[in-house]
């Protein structure tokens, strides 16, 4: 029987990471001239990438933005973010404890993410996090991300489960379109960083808080009964 696998995404699910986006999008667009953007715009900004969350400031701005400048601008935020991490960023309240009941439940656990890797794994790593994960997959490991389905089946396959046997946890259109396109169950967050309400987004079920995500939640939405799940491991 394959072990059951619950897939994170990263920013706005796992980790609140929005001060630190702000900071470095708004030092990087500074360079430009353009105004400083809020919590708000980011909820539209964030969720493919550094690279669209620079276009998108610009078109919010209804300023111009031809690629050489887009590459420098892209070059001046990695730079700054890598220099700042973790900054502010911190894991939502209760991750840790959930982790925790996940993997003693006999879970496997895994990340997801559009953000590249040079930035989320060091985030990751130095938030202590790194090592509780099977894989993580991030924007650039495949020639695809979310919500391409072929992002979460292959995180699946690298964490070596099931896409029957797995479920996808996000805060965004990104992560629950890419868990229907694969087949795969979801579960939707209220805290994260959405620019429409998660309801509107037919995940499988929505959580406001850690302490919801139980063991008995994770094995009803991927079809495991309780007994199942023990002899999973
Ligand atoms: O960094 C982004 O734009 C999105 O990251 P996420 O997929 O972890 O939410
Ligand atoms: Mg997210």
């Amino acid at each position: 029987m394959t072990t059951p696998l619950v897939i994170f995404d990263l920013d706005g699910t796992l980790i609140d990471t929005a001060p630190d986006l702000i900071d470095s999008l708004n030092h990087t667009i500074a360079a430009a001239g353009l105004a400083p953007v809020t919590f708000e715009d980011l909820t539209y900004l964030v969720g493919q990438g550094v690279r669209v969350m620079i276009h998108r400031a610009f078109e919010l701005r209804k300023v111009p933005l031809d690629e050489p400048t887009a590459e420098r601008l892209f070059d001046r935020y990695i730079e700054h973010y890598r220099a700042h991490m973790p900054g502010r960023s911190r894991p939502y309240d209760g991750v840790v404890e959930c982790l925790d009941r996940l993997e003693t439940a006999g879970m496997r656990l895994a990340i997801c993410t559009n953000k590249i890797g040079q930035l989320a794994i060091p985030l990751l790593e130095k938030l202590g996090l790194a090592d509780r994960f099977a894989t993580i997959t991030c924007g650039d490991t495949f020639a695809v991300r979310k919500p391409d389905a072929r992002h979460i089946l292959g995180t699946v396959d690298r964490a070596g489960c099931d896409p029957t046997r797995s479920l996808m946890i996000g805060d965004s259109v990104n992560d629950i379109l890419a868990a229907q396109n694969a087949r795969v169950p979801s579960v939707a967050v209220t805290f994260g960083y959405s620019d429409v309400s998660v309801d509107t987004l037919n995940p499988d079920h929505v959580i406001s808080g850690y302490d919801q995500l139980t063991v008995e939640l994770v094995q009803s939405l991927i079809g495991l009964d309780a007994k199942q799940a023990a002899t999973a491991k």
